[in-house]
């Protein structure tokens, strides 16, 4: 099963991350992704090290970004790349079979030309947003649509998403919602993690 409520870590965020992955986990997340653009990858290998088992004990999917060496040596349970981060082919076959691999999608024709190997796409982003300033233009539910429509895996929408957008993308064909702000900045994450997982559920 892919999705539905997909947290990604911000170390710019008050709470730390590691905090922030664990109060996710507890909140029904079904993965977690480690994003860290300063990190050292010693620094990022720990982390997934500690984690691991904790998640595993919650069913939570522990993925790391950009970093495939590091979620490949530390154990991790997959590794989430972008369509300037290398080739999936290439990643899914230093990986193996058995951890997934997950592919960011910001157009239509891109969603067209997601090779074998990518387990699903994180499409968006959805609206602009504050948390990726180098994002692409947003693509709105209309544009994830297509891209659901297009995409030969599943879609995980991104990008600007709240409590209450779960009924839209569903409708846009979306099986699940990757989430920053909306749970690292968010009072308590926990809690945050859990309405999302409420709200997805009875949309
Ligand atoms: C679930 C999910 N979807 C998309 C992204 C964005 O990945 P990428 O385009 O490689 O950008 P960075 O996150 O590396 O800045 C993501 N991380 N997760
Ligand atoms: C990490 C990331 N990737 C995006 C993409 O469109 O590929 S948008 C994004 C950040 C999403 O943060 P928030 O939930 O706070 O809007
Ligand atoms: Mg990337």
């Amino acid at each position: 099963m892919i999705g539905p409520i997909y947290v990604v870590t911000d170390p710019a965020s008050a709470v730390p991350v590691i905090e922030q992955a664990r109060a996710a986990a507890r909140g029904g997340a079904w993965a977690v992704q480690l994003r860290d653009k300063q990190a050292s990858d010693a620094e990022l290998h720990a982390l997934v090290r500690q984690l691991l088992p904790e998640m595993a004990a919650l069913a939570v999917r522990l993925i790391v970004n950009d970093r495939v060496e590091v979620a490949i040596s530390a154990g991790a349970d997959g590794v989430h790349i972008g369509q300037g981060d290398g080739d999936p082919r290439a990643v899914r076959a230093r990986l193996g079979s058995g951890r997934l691999v997950g592919l960011s999608v910001e157009t239509l024709s891109q969603a067209r030309r997601v090779p074998p190997g990518v387990d699903y796409i994180g499409a968006g982003p959805v609206r602009a947003t504050a948390t990726k300033p180098d994002h692409a233009p947003p693509v709105g539910l209309a544009g994830l649509a297509g891209i659901a429509a297009a995409a030969p895996v599943p879609v995980i929408a991104i990008g600007g998403l709240a409590l209450g957008d779960a009924a839209a993308l569903k409708q846009a064909g979306a099986v699940g919602m990757a989430v920053v702000s909306a749970v690292t900045r968010a009072a308590d994450p926990e809690a945050a993690t859990r309405a999302l997982l409420l709200d997805w559920r009875q949309a």
